[in-house]
């Protein structure tokens, strides 16, 4: 443990930290732990949402209310189910490119077309509109996100270096502002869009819902304008990013590891057989692409470190925590732990088939596996995130072999961006060559 200033805590690992998270999800611990990004908060303070949005909001009525609203609706299983189609139409524009690349023999930026296709896909959930192409909608959308982690991640190593971060986040506050204002322009025009009776969004989307939330005056709690805007921002920023990151980090190493590729390939092949895409539908009996999806999840957590703090004084692992100290807890260094896990620093997916003690206890979750976080402030994208992450890796493996280098033999870099977001530090550029072409009578 590495103690930066009188208010920031660093856990670098602690091979038990997890532990603490879970056990607020479970047990009523006496140790009472929140998440609060205080830098991020305390701009938020001069942007037009202040803090109702779900990453910076203090445990309370209002974060129950909104958590609620996300697990049970906005991202709920039935939710997400009835999104299938929508996200069955981007992986086959996303195929269809990269058949086309493939015929042309042209390089693909995998990186830049994942981000498209997951990007799409959420936009076109939150806001039934896509945002990557000229003259798409919701185009601009992704530069704002994009420009917020980069602003983000300064001020979240404001949090961690203390009085040099405060520092550090003075000289983006103004950036920071900008931002917020470019994002409410855009959020605006979408509510607009949807309050408008003569604009025909073809399906109710989660805009929509949060609308009605809006104007019902029984809800819990009253949800102003703000509200709205500062949740659809946190379902951008939350989900953009991070899912293409993993696919991508989760394709780099299965180029690196052909074994393990072509025991995917066969995998698939054995389930779908050799004359159709597979599905969504698929996953649950295809083990080892699970296996496969949670080993790049553990190697390559897009969010490295999360935050909590402590809610009143309380001893962690034996070190006395005072009220309001600010910790950072290094998932990454916890999925790495060696005591934890067997060669930890391997791409090795078969670990996910033997269960461990440590899963049955825990009904199913894997208790070290924290991607998505735990407890209570865990990821509420997650299951969305990993519908989209299985089914893009399947059909990545089933339809393609990935090339790299110039006799297409070479291994990928899989050196990683010094941030606080886990990015690729070098572009992974592949040339695609057809395994399985998935509209072989139609193009
Ligand atoms: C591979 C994809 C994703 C990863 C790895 C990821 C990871 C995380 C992590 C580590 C946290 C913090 C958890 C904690 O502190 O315990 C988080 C929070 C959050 N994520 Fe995700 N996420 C992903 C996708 C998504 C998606 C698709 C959405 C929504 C569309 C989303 C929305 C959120 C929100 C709103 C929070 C804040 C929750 C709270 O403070 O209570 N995420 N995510």
């Amino acid at each position: 443990m590495v103690h930066f200033s009188v208010s920031t805590l660093e856990l670098l690992g602690g091979s038990s930290f997890h532990r603490l998270l879970w056990r607020q999800k479970y047990s009523k611990s006496r140790i009472s732990l929140s998440r609060t990004m205080r830098k991020l908060g305390s701009s938020a303070e001069e942007t037009p949402y202040k803090k109702y949005g779900l990453f910076s909001t203090p445990y309370g009525d209002y974060f129950r209310f909104v958590r609620k609203v996300l697990m049970t609706e906005l991202l709920s299983p039935r939710q997400i189910e009835r999104s299938r189609a929508v996200r069955e139409e981007e992986l086959i524009r996303f195929l269809h490119s990269l058949v086309e690349c493939a015929e042309k023999k042209e390089l693909v930026d995998v990186g830049a077309e994942l981000m498209k296709l997951t990007s799409n896909a959420l936009s076109r959930l939150v806001v039934s509109a896509r945002c990557s192409d000229k003259g798409d909608e919701a185009e601009g959308i992704r530069e704002l996100v994009k420009e917020t982690f980069e602003v983000g991640s300064r001020m979240i190593l404001g949090d961690v270096f203390g009085p040099l971060g405060k520092l550090v986040s003075l000289l983006y506050t103004k950036q920071n502002r900008n931002l917020h204002l470019k994002f409410d322009a855009f959020l605006e025009r979408m509510l607009k869009d949807h309050e408008d009776q003569n604009k025909k969004i073809q399906h109710e989307d989660l805009t929509d819902m949060l609308l009605k939330l809006h104007k019902d005056d029984k809800a819990d709690v009253e949800m102003t304008r703000s509200h709205l805007k500062a949740l659809m921002v946190d379902l951008f920023i939350g989900g953009f990013g991070t899912t293409s990151e993993t696919i991508l980090w989760t394709i780099a190493e299965l180029i690196n590891h052909p074994n393990a590729f072509n025991k995917l390939r066969q995998e698939i092949k054995s389930v779908v057989g050799s004359s159709r895409l597979v599905e969504e539908s698929d996953v649950a009996g295809l083990p080892y692409l699970q296996a496969v999806v949670k080993e790049g999840l553990r190697l390559y957590p897009p969010l490295p470190v999360t935050t909590r703090s402590a809610r009143q004084d309380c001893k962690i692992q034996g070190f006395d925590i005072p009220k309001a100290s600010m910790m950072s807890i290094n998932l990454y260094a916890i999925m790495r732990d060696p005591e934890s896990w067997l060669n930890p620093n391997e791409f090795w997916p078969e670990r996910f088939l033997v269960s461990t003690k440590l899963e049955e206890e825990a009904v199913g979750e894997n208790l070290n596996l924290l991607t998505f976080g735990a407890g209570r402030r865990a990821c509420p994208g997650a299951k969305l995130a990993l519908t989209i992450l299985y089914r893009t890796v399947a059909a990545m493996v089933q339809c393609f072999d990935w090339k790299v280098g110039g006799d297409g033999e070479a291994k990928v870099n899989m050196e990683s961006e010094k941030g606080s977001f886990l990015h690729m530090a070098h572009p992974l550029i592949c040339l695609p060559v057809v395994h399985f072409n998935p509209f072989a009578s139609s193009i």
